[in-house]
Formats: C-alpha cells, sequence, structure tokens
C-alpha cells in the first residue's frame, strides 16, 4: 500500500489536494474471503465485507469476484445510478498505476521532471484518473 499526495482541478481555477491510497493488485487478491472482500471497478478498489448481506444481487456473485477486478460484471448487470452512488460508501483507494491496464479515461499521459530539478533529478508519472482530474504521483524529493 502507499499513500500519496493527489493533486486535482475541479476546472474553476480552483485547486484541490486530497490523499489517495494505492494498492497492488496483489494486495487486493489476498482479500477474497468471505471474512474480507475488497475488490476493483474501474481502477478503484472496495472492501465490501459489510456490503455482502447487503446486496440486492446477493452474496454468491461478490465473492465470486472476490480479490478480483469486478469492472466488467458490475456494468454487464447494468447497475442503476443509485448503485454507483452506493459504491462511494466502500471506496478505500485506488489501484497502483503501475497495476492499471491501459485504457482511455485512464492512460498514463507521460513522464515530467520533478519542478524542483535544480535539486533532484525526480521524475514522476502523469495520469488522467478520478474522472478526468489530473494525478501527480510524487515522490519524496
Ligand atoms: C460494491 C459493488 C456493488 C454495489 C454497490 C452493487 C449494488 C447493487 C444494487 C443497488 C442492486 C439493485 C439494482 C440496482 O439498483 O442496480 C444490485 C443488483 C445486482 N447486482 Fe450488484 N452491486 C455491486 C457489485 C456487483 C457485482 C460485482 C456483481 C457481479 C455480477 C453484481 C451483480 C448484481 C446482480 C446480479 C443484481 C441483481 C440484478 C437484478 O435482479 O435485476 N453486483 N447491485
Amino acid at each position: 500500500m502507499a499513500t500519496v499526495e493527489a493533486s486535482g482541478s475541479d476546472g474553476k481555477g480552483q485547486g484541490s489536494e486530497t490523499a489517495v491510497t494505492y494498492y497492488r493488485l496483489e494486495e487486493v487478491a489476498k482479500r477474497n474471503t468471505a471474512k474480507e472482500i475488497w475488490l476493483v471497478i474501474h481502477g478503484r478498489v472496495y472492501d465490501i465485507t459489510r456490503f455482502l448481506n447487503e446486496h440486492p444481487g446477493g452474496e454468491e456473485v461478490l465473492i465470486e469476484q472476490a480479490g478480483a477486478d469486478a469492472s466488467e460484471s458490475f456494468e454487464d448487470v447494468g447497475h442503476s445510478s443509485d448503485a454507483r452512488e452506493m459504491l462511494k460508501q466502500y471506496y478505500i483507494g485506488d489501484v497502483h498505476p503501475s497495476d492499471l491496464k491501459p485504457q482511455s479515461g485512464n492512460k498514463l499521459l507521460g513522464i515530467l521532471d520533478c519542478p524542483h530539478r535544480r535539486r533532484c533529478s525526480h521524475r514522476f508519472p502523469v495520469s488522467l484518473l478520478h474522472g478526468g482530474k489530473q494525478i501527480l504521483l510524487r515522490r519524496p524529493c
């Protein structure tokens, strides 16, 4: 697990800063028992352990997807906007960028030099996550 600073803009010229926790897929994959269930939907990680008994589609389908990327099956069902809204309650972080499959809306845009490059030579990837917000992945420098 890694927590990094994420810088985003709401498009109105006002920046916002939130800490995002990143999880490697191998870490998510370990949470695959009825005692603890995590799954990934569209690059985001959800801890749905306490939702198992409440899921209108039953717990079986969730257990089948436990520890894995459930984006496709989530979409195949045609979940309502209420269901999408419910997801927020179980959000715990994002899939680590190194584990993201390149796809539109979630793609790595490039590698930028660290703005402090007079003092250091760090570089960091710039990707589009969170509905188009630009995320700068910084290493301490
Ligand atoms: C945390 C993630 C999920 C949430 C919050 C969620 C929420 C819901 C909700 C609220 C419904 C009621 C119908 C609706 O409003 O769309 C529903 C139905 C259903 N869900 Fe999920 N769901 C999740 C994940 C999944 C996954 C991964 C599957 C995998 C196949 C799944 C399969 C189903 C099925 C089969 C139904 C029943 C559809 C029906 O009877 O018409 N759900 N879910």
